[in-house]
């Protein structure tokens, strides 16, 4: 029988303890953790579950963990699972000790990770990777997917030995050929995850609502205007192409429910990621997402006022936070145009 490959996740939170544990049977699963992180799951275990019913326990001494870099060694493949603005700290770190041959793929929001980590490992294989469900925590330990979706990878010959690890493991590698254009749908998906984070609410209720979906709308529309302008064209993830979801958003309540029930099969308790930085008090990402459009903006000498405003609005929630209403996010959207 041939060794199970040997995995290495790079920053054990939300995405990595759950793509480890639900990798955990069919590979050897090497988890990179904060200490606190690591001392947490030596005294729970790793516990995954997801929305369609999945659930896996998986016992402390059953758990390879690791607190530093050099545990990446020996690994057949390396993870990175670390919110954006760690991403060149982690590079640093890998570039000291991982064997050339050695893959790595981002699995990150935000559409510059892998750039950063290929400059970093210019001898590596990097690849760009993407996550389309949302990841919770509903106790210590538990890791949850609370929304659908495939892993999206970079067609590359060097995934090709792990393709079957990750469909055994029931989350297959999409492969894609145009990654950037699969990262920049992303964030204009990860448009909602401010709003989302200042709404306060859990994301199927904030989109159930109709002023939480127009704010969303209007950031899209702001974010496609400038991608257009950059000539770059986002691919279609969804079942509508990415141009027409703002006009599926700024439905009324109930046509968006029936056009669009797909994007409200939620978990009732899912939030995105914004949030849970708000609440553990960290930065946000909010620079590699909304910042990512005014940036763009700005190099075609334009500007993406609403986008740009949020992008404040989360500064300010990051020292003082209080949640806005959905009307009243709009109005001052609007007013930033
Ligand atoms: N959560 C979600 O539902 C989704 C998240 N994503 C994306 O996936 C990426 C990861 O997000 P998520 O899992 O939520 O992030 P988390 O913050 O939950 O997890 C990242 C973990 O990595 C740790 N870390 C950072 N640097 C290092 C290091 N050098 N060595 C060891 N550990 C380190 C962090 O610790 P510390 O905080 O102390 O730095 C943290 O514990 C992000 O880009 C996010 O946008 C994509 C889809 C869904
Ligand atoms: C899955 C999604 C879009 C929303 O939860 C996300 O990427 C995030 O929370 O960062």
């Amino acid at each position: 029988m041939k060794p199970l490959p040997r995995i290495a996740i790079y920053g054990a939170g939300m995405i990595g303890n759950y793509l480890g544990g639900r990798l955990h049977d069919h590979a050897h699963i090497r988890l990179i953790a904060r200490p606190h992180v690591a001392a947490a799951l030596r005294a729970h275990g790793l516990s995954v579950s997801d929305l369609h019913g999945h659930q896996q326990q998986i016992a402390p001494d059953s758990l390879d963990l690791r607190t530093g870099p050099e545990a990446v060694r020996d690994a057949d493949l390396v993870l990175v699972t670390v919110k954006s603005a760690a991403t060149m700290d982690v590079a640093h770190e890998l570039a000291d000790i991982l064997p050339a041959e050695t893959p790595v793929i981002s699995f990150q929001n935000g559409v510059r990770n892998t750039a950063e980590l290929r400059a970093a490992l210019p001898r590596h294989r990097v690849l760009a990777g993407m996550v389309p469900f949302n990841v919770t925590q509903p106790q210590t330990a538990h890791f949850h997917q609370g929304s659908s979706g495939e892993l999206a990878i970079e067609h590359a010959t060097a995934i090709a030995p792990f393709l079957a690890t990750f469909a055994a493991s029931g989350m297959p590698l999409q492969q894609h050929e145009d990654m950037q254009a699969v990262l920049w749908a992303k964030l204009l998906i990860n448009l909602n995850n401010p709003l989302n984070a200042l709404s306060g609410l859990p994301l199927r209720e904030q989109l159930a609502q109709r002023p939480w979906r127009q704010c969303l709308a209007l950031l899209q529309r702001e974010g496609l205007r400038v991608l257009i302008a950059a000539g770059i064209r986002p691919a279609q993830l969804t079942a509508l192409p990415a141009r027409w979801l703002p006009h599926v958003l700024a439905m009324p309540d109930a046509l968006f429910r029936r056009i669009a029930a797909r994007m409200l099969a939620i978990d009732p308790v899912a939030r995105s990621s914004t949030w849970d930085d708000l609440q553990a008090g960290r930065r946000t990402e909010v620079d590699y997402i909304n910042g990512e459009i005014v940036a763009l903006a700005a190099s075609k000498k334009g500007r993406a006022p609403a986008n740009a405003r949020v992008v404040e609005l989360v500064r300010q929630a990051e020292r003082a936070y209080s949640p806005w209403h959905g009307q009243d996010l709009l109005q001052e959207l609007m007013a930033a145009r």
